[in-house]
């Protein structure tokens, strides 16, 4: 049975739980249940704090799990990122009082608060610059109001919390962080981890693209197919008048309108989305 490592709280919880149940699995009803076991869909969850999830991906001890890039990067593990989940978006970035540094290179010196020590030691590193790391468990921004720290590290949203502490970002992020699906890289590849991949695959693909119906005169199937390619090719039906086709095509979420003005300009008509319940790519 495939061991996978879910988030019990924090920011990448519910959007984890949320995925595996429209992956097919069954999560938990009750946030005291610790472990959960699926026999339908092969796999047995353990829900782990997301800080320490790719310690035991790395270990071995579980076969893969749903974590954060940057918290995986700062363990330090060998676990490795089989794929981006689509959520839990965030930067992560050096801040300070406007005036204390505006590159990574005058971070020279200075105090840094985070409680990503790993990630940021070796930022630090990799860019020559000799600074004294300060590790705290949150709230860093604090930090430089309590005279602890001179410049932090942390995770950036909106930026909403910086801005409160009067603090600014400075240098280019970090790093690019959401959150990931992780594997033991030593776990026998037969042990399920595909299926789940596919299934989690299928959810983000379900999520990034709709589906667009519409009916297109047949003189202009090129011109249309060129608008919306689809992911292979699109599905062109006969319609019981001759002068037209129906079209059936997968198109990215986000251009969606501008799909439909295109179409529409050039002459197509009953352009309809819908929704993708699920797929398999
Ligand atoms: N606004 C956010 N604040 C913190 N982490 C965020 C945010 N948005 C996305 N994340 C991601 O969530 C992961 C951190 O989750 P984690 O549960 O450890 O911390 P948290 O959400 O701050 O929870 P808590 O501090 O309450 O334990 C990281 O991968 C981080 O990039
Ligand atoms: O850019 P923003 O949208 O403001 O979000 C980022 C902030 O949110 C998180 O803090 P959290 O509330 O988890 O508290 P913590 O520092 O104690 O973990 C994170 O550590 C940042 O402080
Ligand atoms: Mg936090």
């Amino acid at each position: 049975m495939l061991r996978i490592a879910v988030p019990n709280k924090g920011s990448l919880a519910d959007s984890a739980a949320d995925m595996l149940r429209e992956a097919g699995y069954r999560t938990r009803r009750d946030p005291k249940e610790l472990v959960v076991t699926d026999d339908a869909g092969g796999v047995e969850l353990f829900y782990l704090r997301p800080r320490d999830i790719a310690v035991y991906v790395g270990s071995g001890t579980i076969d893969c799990g749903i974590t954060g890039r940057d918290l995986l990067l700062d363990s330090g593990s060998s676990a490795e990122e089989v794929m981006a989940l689509g959520f839990g978006a965030s930067t992560f970035r050096y801040a300070a009082r406007p005036g204390t540094a505006t590159t990574v290179a005058e971070i020279a010196g200075h105090r840094v608060a985070t409680s990503y020590p790993g990630l940021v030691e070796k930022h630090l590193a990799d860019h020559g610059v000799p600074a004294d790391v300060v590790r705290l468990d949150g709230a860093v921004e604090t930090a430089i109001t309590l005279g602890v720290a001179d410049v932090i590290a942390d995770v950036v949203e909106t930026g909403a919390t910086l801005r409160s502490q009067g603090l600014a970002v400075f240098g280019d992020p970090i790093l690019r962080s959401e959150a990931v699906l992780i594997r033991n890289t030593a776990a026998d590849p037969s042990n399920g981890v595909e299926v789940l991949r596919r299934r989690l695959l299928g959810v983000v693909t379900a999520r990034t693209y709709v589906m667009l119906d519409y009916d297109c005169p047949a003189d202009l199937v090129d011109r249309a197919t060129e608008i919306t390619p689809g992911l292979e090719s699109p599905t062109i039906s006969p319609l019981h008048d001759p002068a037209w086709v129906a079209m059936r095509a997968m198109v990215p979420r986000t251009s969606t309108n501008r799909v439909m003005d295109e179409l529409y300009d050039l002459g197509a008509r009953a352009i309809l989305v819908t929704d993708i319940a699920a797929c398999r790519i």
